[in-house]
């Protein structure tokens, strides 16, 4: 059964979308191998069947993306909030390939990796999705990285990404709505990512089923036309 919607997993290598996708999926964290091209695994949202593609962020198969990201209705760009430069790939690499997605595209950004940073002790809990820490809080936090990327740079970049979309700030989706900060490892935040996105593409979906059945109809039309020319010209 074709899928009635397509959600893409964007992003550079090593950021976590495979680990963010199977913790949504196996509710778990395991290795996790670097991916080859692209999988995807799909879900039921109420009537709606929805494929959610992880693809590789490694360069060599870059020219996947926006293949994958034909029709999607909706697109998670994924950084890592210790690593600086995986959120200037999003805009220099990666944003590009989204040109083939819907025209109402949904777009949420996701710094992960947000438990190795020293502000995640700090963070609240969000029910079932944490961990207990595996080490006393004091060594913890000896081992903590310091945050690099902050939620106002992933608030900037959606606001740029309305920008080349062309989109109206007041008419898209808020941008402090559709940025998110998760760890694959302890689950924080990883539901609601998922789920937010969910609920937001099921407008899209409906839009995309409507344009296909005014479709079918046009060409239906267009068939009968050609139908009479030919007719016509016996
Ligand atoms: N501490 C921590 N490590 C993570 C988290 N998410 C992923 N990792 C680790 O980061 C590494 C890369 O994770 P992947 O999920 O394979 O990354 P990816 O974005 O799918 O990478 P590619 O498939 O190569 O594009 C692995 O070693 C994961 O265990 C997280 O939230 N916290
Ligand atoms: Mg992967």
């Amino acid at each position: 059964m074709k899928p009635d919607g397509k959600v893409v997993l964007l992003g550079d290598v090593n950021v976590g979308k495979t680990s963010l996708l199977q913790r949504y999926t196996e509710r778990r964290f395991r290795d996790t191998a670097s991916t080859v091209g692209g999988a995807f695994c799909l879900r039921q949202w109420g009537p709606h069947s929805i494929s959610v593609w992880d693809t590789a962020g490694r360069e060599q198969f870059h020219g996947l993306g926006s293949m994958y990201c034909r029709g999607a209705a909706a697109v998670i760009l994924t950084y890592d909030v210790t690593n600086w430069q995986s959120i200037l790939e999003l805009e220099d690499r990666f944003l590009a390939l989204t040109d083939t997605a819907s025209a109402d595209c949904i777009f949420a950004i996701v710094g992960n990796k947000v438990d190795l940073t020293d502000a995640f002790a700090f963070l609240p809990e969000t029910e079932g999705e944490r961990q207990p820490p595996e080490q006393p809080i004091n060594s913890l936090i000896s081992t903590k990285l310091k945050k690099q990327v902050h939620m106002s740079d992933a608030i900037a970049l959606y606001k740029k990404i309305l920008k080349y979309k062309m989109l109206d700030e007041k008419n898209a989706p808020a941008a402090e709505k559709m940025c998110f900060e998760t760890s694959a490892k302890t689950g924080y935040k990883v539901d609601h990512v998922f789920e937010t996105v969910f609920e937001m593409v099921v407008p899209v979906i409906l839009q995309q089923k409507t344009e296909g059945s005014l479709q079918t109809v046009d060409l239906n039309n267009i068939k009968t036309t050609k139908n009479i020319q030919s007719s016509c010209c016996k």
